[in-house]
């Protein structure tokens, strides 16, 4: 199915790049082809735009900047608030789009809308809170400011598997700060972030504000990094490549938020009450069939209700519908055939080095991105998947004797993104949310995430926050100026 078959608003339907208020194709005529990964065809060509694009696309920003960064405030929250009106009004076709180019199922689609749009909303407002502030002087006759001010031109780069909720997110505060922006989407999904520009354009923001630059990674944010206009640098995405652009964003020190992959640990004491943490669990190991940041890598469970919650998780996964994302079912397709052999490597090598596979460990059918909710038991501490993000359905599951072994597997990996932790103890809740090296802890629930709170990790899960208002301040400077009034 085409994608310009399948929507209400025409409109939505770019398949070209949006750069200094113009849709352009690439200078030397490349497309990338995109994907349904529920059946395997084509939905559409999109421009695959190179280094002169690139460029450009900093140029307007550049040059757009001035204006947009004078703009008062409230001018700037008038045409978020305007995005955000069309990206509600335009709901149902995004959220299509976005089943089409990801997979996910529509419930969970039309989900990530309300959660872009969360960003927007918020945004439209803190733009106003910038506020300056005065700090009691120390030296004598002074009147002490700090000022925050836009940073420039601000890079924005997502994955694939939050395609609409991972721009604004971003892009919201960097606008509200006042910076213009140029924006990356993954070659696996550009079509919703066109979605989004041509939204954006509706709404109003002045030529060169809102750019988007699909096309290869490496050639678009290549640029980028060694451009010194470009004055942050905010990208989503694998540990493996931000840490290449870490490196790449030295020679221009460039502010960086990154934010990274994860591997979170969900500890289940025996103390808790084991239908709600299975519950919990199945929803933080199988949402968007397990490609999220957040998804649950390693279920530690104390021994004495290990064998209650395997039994009760395999059951609970095993009722799970897998099947194509317009039809709604628990869980869609993964994105590619990668995705599906590092499932099957991490299953293997759990099973070779003693697991159990309770169920699933293969395709529903041959020849589809369609991987059955699995379940690996007794998994050992060496096993890949207790190291490795796995991305996918695949749960790995452990048990664990005590507190102190529990906080140590825990910690035991470079990635700090998230970690959930089911208990009625209090003051065990108080010793765990100290002692767990993670950016973010979700005491007996899954669902945390939301505009006003700063998303973030530790260790190399990123740096930075996302959200709130240190989301926002990411995107600015602050200016101390000391006045002397003698
Ligand atoms: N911490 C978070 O908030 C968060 C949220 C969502 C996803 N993630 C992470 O994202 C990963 C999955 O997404 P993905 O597969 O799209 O990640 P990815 O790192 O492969 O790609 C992310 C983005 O970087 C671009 N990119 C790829 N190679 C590049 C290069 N050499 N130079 C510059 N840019 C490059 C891609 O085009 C894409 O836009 C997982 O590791 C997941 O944990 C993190
Ligand atoms: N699930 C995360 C995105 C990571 O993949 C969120 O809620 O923001």
């Amino acid at each position: 199915m085409k994608l310009s078959q399948v929507l209400d608003n025409p409109a939505l339907f770019r398949s070209q790049a949006y750069i200094n208020g113009l849709w352009c194709d690439s200078s030397d005529g490349k497309v990338l082809d995109v994907t349904d990964p529920g059946n395997g065809e084509s939905i559409g060509e999109m421009a695959s735009v190179g280094v002169i694009e690139s460029m450009a696309s900093v140029n307007a920003a550049q040059a757009a900047f001035a204006q947009w960064s004078r703009a008062l405030p409230q001018t700037r929250g008038d045409i978020l608030r305007r995005w955000h009106d069309l990206l509600l009004a335009n709901k149902e076709d995004l959220a299509r789009i976005m089943v089409l180019e990801q997979g996910k199922p529509i419930s969970e689609a039309r989900g990530e809308i309300d959660y872009a749009c969360s960003f927007i909303d918020f945004y439209a407002e803190e733009a106003k809170r910038a506020n300056i502030e005065s700090v009691t002087s120390h030296l004598p006759n002074a009147e002490v400011e700090l000022w925050r001010e836009p940073v420039g031109v601000a890079a924005l780069i997502t994955p694939w598997n939050f395609p609409c909720a991972m721009i604004t997110r971003k892009a919201a505060a960097a606008l509200a700060a006042g910076c213009t922006v140029v924006i990356h989407p993954s070659a696996e999904t550009p079509f919703s972030a066109t979605a989004l520009a041509a939204l954006a354009e509706q709404s109003g923001f002045p030529a060169g504000v809102f750019n988007v630059v699909p096309g290869e990674a490496p050639v678009i944010v290549g640029e980028w990094v060694k451009d010194c206009r470009v004055r942050a640098l905010s990208f989503t995405g694998s540990t493996e490549v931000g840490r290449l652009l870490y490196r790449q964003s030295s020679d221009t020190v460039k502010h960086l938020i990154l934010e990274l992959g994860g591997l979170a640990p969900f500890i289940v004491f025996a103390d808790c009450d084991i239908d709600v943490a299975v519950d919990e669990a199945v929803k933080a190991k199988f949402a968007t069939s397990g490609q999220d940041c957040l998804g649950a890598n390693r279920i530690l469970v104390e021994r004495a209700v290990y064998q209650e919650f395997c039994e009760k998780f395999v059951k609970r996964a095993e009722t799970l519908t897998l099947g194509y994302g317009l039809d709604d079912p628990d869980l869609g397709p993964l994105m590619n055939a990668r995705a599906v052999s590092k499932q099957d490597e991490q299953v293997q090598d759990a099973v070779t080095r003693g697991a159990q596979l309770a169920t699933g460990g293969k395709l529903k059918e041959e020849g589809t991105l369609l991987y059955l909710p699995t379940v690996l038991i007794d998994v050992p501490r060496d096993a890949r998947i207790m190291h490795e993000e796995t991305f996918g359905p695949v749960a790995a599951i452990a048990p664990f004797d005590n507190e102190q072994e529990v906080e140590e597997i825990a910690n035991a990996t470079e990635y700090g993104l998230v970690a959930y932790l089911h208990t009625q103890s209090p003051s065990r809740i108080y010793r765990l949310s100290r002692s767990l090296q993670y950016g973010m802890v979700a005491v007996n629930r899954t669902k945390i995430t939301g505009a006003p709170i700063p998303f973030g990790g530790m260790k190399q899960s990123g740096l930075g926050r996302e959200g709130g208002r240190s989301g926002m301040e990411s995107f600015m400077n602050i200016k101390y100026i000391c006045r002397d009034w003698s």
